[in-house]
């Protein structure tokens, strides 16, 4: 049966981010799993060139975990081709003969999901669409074991060992703007910490959510579509109270807004939004064929190992399979399985902070080739 969630006649759409491997796209494909007839449109946002995670909803085996519509936005961070990119998108899902009943948007981990939710302000969408809520998806692991700073002290502790984070901290910020932005948070990769550490990160983050946000655990970003879907915050309503109080405005190189600037009111401010996109790099590496998935494993655990190394994901040949192996990489977890189809096999997409070692990471990723 379909439900339909309409609010006032509009479409609600509903936006997850969460920074680099938090488990954004592993909670949509549980979402599309539990859809229960609702035809959803899936909007997929990567940083980098290559589309991955549309391939690992495609490889996805239940026949159930499709979306009604997959369309992919690689030309840059969704947060900075608002215009060019998402606004387009959005248009052409709304003119088709029967339009969603729900859109789910996946921001590539290194978006602010501000400047996304202000594009709903615009004309052309806001009469026919409402952000039904902004949900921020975090890595419980990362947090715990230290990988992204919880805290001041824990920040002072990451410059003192790192000499380039001098300043702000990229990844830190981030974690600010997508936590103020936020309707829900999901506590993700609860399985990988314990009680204690779980409060302790609740404790931390109350003060960066807005008031009566909820905050949830999940494993696997396994929840009910009632607690993720449904939510009727229209969060384009209330942009001024999702902002980081980090915040302050530096230029930055993206002309995204010029052509709409007459078209709505919004604060103007808000178009130079503060990123640091330019803190960050991506890279889609070629790899030879693997001898075994534990032959890949440690290659990528070793490449994950070198400075700066955020996030690698890709697909590659182990000798005497047919199907390529995925690989999915995130601090020192490395998950790789066989999967049919998967795209751009024998490449992989590595993406950390900005100045990484291209050759010894291709170094670490080639030693354990095929002998
Ligand atoms: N142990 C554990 N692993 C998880 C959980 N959720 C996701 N993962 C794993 O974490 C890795 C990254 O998950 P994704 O869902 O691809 O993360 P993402 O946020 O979409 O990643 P990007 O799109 O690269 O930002 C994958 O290997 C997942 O299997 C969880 O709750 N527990």
């Amino acid at each position: 049966m379909t439900t339909v969630l309409s609010q006032g006649g509009k479409i609600p759409a509903t936006i997850v981010t969460g920074f680099l491997g938090a488990g954004k796209t592993t909670l949509i494909r549980n979402l599309l799993l539990n859809a229960g007839g609702r035809r959803i449109a899936l909007i997929v946002n990567e940083f980098g060139d290559m589309g991955f995670d549309g391939s690992l909803l495609d490889g996805c085996v239940d026949p159930s975990c499709s979306a009604d519509d997959v369309v992919e936005l690689t030309n840059g961070c969704i947060c900075c081709t608002v215009a060019d990119d998402f606004l387009p998108t959005m248009e052409m899902l709304l003119a088709r003969e029967t339009p969603p009943d729900h859109i789910v948007i996946e921001t590539s981990g290194l978006a602010l999901p501000q400047p996304l939710v202000r594009a709903f302000s615009w004309p052309s969408v806001k009469t026919r669409v409402t952000v039904d809520g902004v949900i921020t998806v975090l890595d419980a692991a990362a947090l715990a074991e230290g990988r992204i700073a919880l805290d001041e002290e824990a920040l002072e502790a990451q410059r003192a060992a790192d000499a380039s984070l001098d300043h702000d901290n990229p990844v830190e910020e981030l974690f600010h703007d997508q936590l103020a932005c936020a309707d829900l948070v999901v506590l993700n990769k609860a399985d990988l910490v314990d009680a204690d550490q779980l409060a302790h990160i609740r404790e931390h983050i109350t003060e960066d959510v807005r008031s009566g946000v909820e905050i949830i655990h999940a494993e696997k970003g396994n929840l009910p579509v009632d607690v993720l879907l449904g939510r009727s915050a229209a969060a384009e309503d209330d942009l001024a109270a999702r902002r980081a109080h980090h915040h302050h405005h530096h230029d930055h190189d993206d002309d995204h807004d010029h052509d709409h600037d007459d078209d709505h009111d919004h604060d103007h401010d808000d178009d130079d939004h503060d990123h640091h996109h330019d803190d960050f790099e991506s890279h889609v590496l070629p790899v030879a064929a693997f001898a075994s998935l534990k032959d890949l494993e440690q290659a990528v655990a070793r490449a994950m190992a070198l400075p700066g190394v955020l996030r690698i994901k890709g697909a590659a040949s182990v000798t005497g399979k047919a199907a390529p192996a995925l690989v999915q990489a995130v601090g020192p977890r490395v998950e790789t399985w066989f999967a049919a189809g998967a795209r751009m096999p024998g490449h992989v997409v590595v993406i950390g902070l900005k100045g990484l070692d291209l050759s010894s990471i291709t170094e670490a990723l080639g030693k354990a080739k095929a002998a």
